[in-house]
């Protein structure tokens, strides 16, 4: 589909957290290609232009994204529906529509309305974070996470492989599926889990003494089970609309272990919610680290222990040495490694490439995991 001829050209209506993270990324693996942009905020576009990120900047609805090979919609759910009108109208023929939201079946529905199922191809990155705005994007954000595809059912093979290709280049995993596959799926993983988050928060605040002392004493157990409950408000608004039906499955679902559980408390019953947190922790334990989002390969370091006393606590004095702060660290047997070796998760990518080098330099053995 694109004229490989010319420079490919992709614009973005929207430049947030993840429209910038896609920008990021392709001006890293593809410099050559011209990227232009709409965003709300003018000062974000300035900052993407300044950064180099993007080439061009345009306005909302701008003749000039009747250039592009693909425009990537990166709006909240129902704001990218509302640019579809917009975008057919300007498409050059063989551009391919494409959006990032974390909802599938309205958007394909409001394509087939429009006519436009041959150059539609949803798309649907699993990473992310509880930030918004460009500030918080990354040109990394998208590494070996899941990037969910929805092609139209008119668009081409060859045409969905290309996207297959973009997609790989950003260093995403593909997977083709249907929207209402997509919809079901991320009901569970991904929209439940954020109306849990909302709701437990919200828990804690009604339930609180006035002195506020849940708040002061919350600690890691309360704060990794909620983090997600700092998103955005207005893309988890129209996410909860947009998928309402899936969404409500779920929550049926969820709601009826919920009442398991009180069942299993008011009646203490010691065998079965001993058997709630053993089968839990199976089927968690079960889950790769790949899956775990923006936990990427690249952000953790195995590095052998010095057979010497105190070994864990001399790497982390190396590294707090060098202001290299750790997410979480402990010592993994894996038949990869003979004796076991540390894990070192970090909360950035910077942060493990300079741990390796410094654990390197003091003499330690470091492990990359393929
Ligand atoms: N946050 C995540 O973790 C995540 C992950 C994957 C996909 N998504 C999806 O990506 C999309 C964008 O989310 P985000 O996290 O980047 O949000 P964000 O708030 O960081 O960015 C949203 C962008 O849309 C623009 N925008 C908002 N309303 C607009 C309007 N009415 N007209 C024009 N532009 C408008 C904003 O200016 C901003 O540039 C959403 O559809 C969301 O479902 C989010
Ligand atoms: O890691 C996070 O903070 C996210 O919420 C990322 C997350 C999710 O896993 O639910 C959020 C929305 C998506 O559409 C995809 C990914």
């Amino acid at each position: 589909m694109c004229d490989t001829s010319e420079k490919i050209c992709i614009g973005f209506i929207g430049l947030g957290l993840i429209g910038g993270s896609i920008a990021k990324t392709l001006r890293k693996v593809h410099p050559e290609y011209k990227l232009m942009a709409y965003c709300r905020t003018k000062a974000t576009i300035e900052e993407a232009i300044q950064e180099g990120v993007i080439d061009i900047a345009l306005e909302e609805r701008d003749d000039r994204f009747a250039d592009c090979d693909y425009i990537f919609l990166c709006a909240p759910v129902s704001t990218n529906i509302s640019y579809l009108p917009f975008v057919k109208g300007i498409a050059k023929p063989g551009c391919i529509i494409t959006d990032v939201g974390s909802v599938k079946g309205e958007i394909h529905q409001a394509v087939e309305t429009l006519g436009m199922t041959h150059q539609f191809i949803g798309g649907h990155p699993m990473a992310g974070s509880e930030k918004t705005g460009y500030s918080s994007a990354t040109d990394y954000l998208l590494e070996n996470a899941y990037y969910m595809i929805t092609p139209g059912p008119d668009v081409e093979i060859a045409t969905v492989s290309a996207f297959v290709d973009l997609v790989q280049s950003l260093k995403a995993i593909p997977m083709v599926l249907t929207y209402e596959e997509h919809d079901y799926i991320t009901a569970g993983v991904s929209h439940l889990p954020h109306i849990v988050a909302a709701t437990l928060v919200n828990a804690l605040a009604s339930l609180d003494t006035p002195e506020e002392q849940m708040k002061t004493v919350a600690a890691g157990g309360f704060k990794d089970i909620t983090r997600i409950a700092s998103s955005s408000p207005e893309v988890w608004q129209q996410i909860c609309l947009s998928n309402q039906k899936q969404l409500s499955n779920v929550l049926d679902s969820y709601i009826r272990l919920l009442v398991q559980a009180k069942y299993l408390v008011d009646n203490k019953k010691g065998h079965e919610l001993y058997n709630m947190f053993e089968s839990s922790r199976e089927y968690r334990n079960s889950m790769e680290d790949s899956s775990y989002g923006p936990t990427k390969k690249e952000y953790v370091v195995y590095c052998d222990l010095l057979d010497e006393a105190g070994g864990i606590a001399a790497v982390t004095t190396i590294l707090a040495i060098n202001q290299i702060s750790i997410k979480n660290i402990g010592i993994t047997h894996n038949r990869e490694f003979e004796e076991g070796a540390l894990r070192i998760e970090f909360y950035e990518e910077q942060a493990g490439i300079l741990a390796r080098k410094v654990l390197k330099d003091h003499g330690y053995t470091i492990h990359i995991r393929n």
